[in-house]
């Protein structure tokens, strides 16, 4: 059988100390697979942004099982951290980019920070995906002169440049008209299908819950399962 890229068993966590100590979530599961879209929905601070930082390897996981591409999280050392995080493409509501290098060289970046590549390979590869996402015709702009849709495709592009086995993406359509966001999304699912990658999605917004295989809904720290999409739109 297939084994999951995201493996959770009965994960709880808590913020704070002493009297202040809070859990926010309990006793969470959930299994992912290979090329699995999966959008996760619920209210405001139900504790999806912080399973997501788990998953994403950027908070330590404290108590339960949390395995992401293999590794387990619970009680991982720093360095089996970043390892895992060498393989995940994050995508956030803000995007993110550095505002002194032009879309091209915040794509680069992310290839030069990951693999050994000649610097000739690297300018093709974050041209042709920029081209890819629709900006062939913007490689040298700023974030500044490009419109929040176009940001976002920039940052989509350097998620997805080195293939990442996972993207983890947070409000992605957070900042976006509807329109924008819809491109957004359905970039993303298209390119992801292509290169067979895991995406676990953040969202409040209904309008893309259809790019899904499956929903999966947050509430009060626990994760309801396979919400089915027509009950859920
Ligand atoms: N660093 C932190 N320290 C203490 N409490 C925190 C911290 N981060 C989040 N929380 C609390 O944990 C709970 C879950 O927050 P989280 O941000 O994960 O929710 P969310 O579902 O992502 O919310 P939103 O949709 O508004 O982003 C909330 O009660 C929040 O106040």
């Amino acid at each position: 059988m297939q084994q999951p890229v995201i493996h959770i068993q009965n994960l709880n966590h808590y913020f704070g100390q002493g009297q202040l100590r809070k859990q926010v979530l309990f006793d969470v599961n959930l299994e992912i697979f290979s090329g699995e879209i999966v959008i996760m929905t619920g209210p405001s601070g139900s504790g999806k942004t912080t399973l997501l930082s788990l998953i994403g390897g950027l908070r330590s996981a404290q108590a339960g099982h949390l395995q992401v591409l293999n590794q387990e999280l619970c009680g991982a050392n720093k360095s089996q951290l970043v390892q895992v995080r060498r393989n995940i493409g994050y995508i956030f509501q803000a995007h993110n980019l550095l505002k002194f290098l032009t879309a091209q060289q915040n794509v680069q970046m992310s290839i030069e920070l990951q693999e050994n590549m000649s610097y000739q390979e690297v300018q093709e590869k974050s041209a042709a995906i920029l081209e890819t996402v629709g900006l062939g015709n913007r490689v040298n702009y700023y974030p500044e002169d490009l419109s929040g849709g176009q940001k976002q495709r920039v940052a989509i592009a350097r998620a997805l440049v080195s293939r990442p086995q996972l993207v983890l993406a947070d409000e992605p359509t957070a900042a976006l008209d509807s329109k924008s966001g819809r491109d957004v999304v359905e970039l993303m699912q298209q390119l992801a299908k292509e290169q067979g990658t895991t995406i676990l999605l953040v969202t409040h917004d209904n309008r893309i819950l259809d790019v899904a295989d499956r929903i999966v809904h947050m509430e009060d720290g626990q994760l309801a399962q396979n919400t089915k999409l027509a009950t859920a739109v």
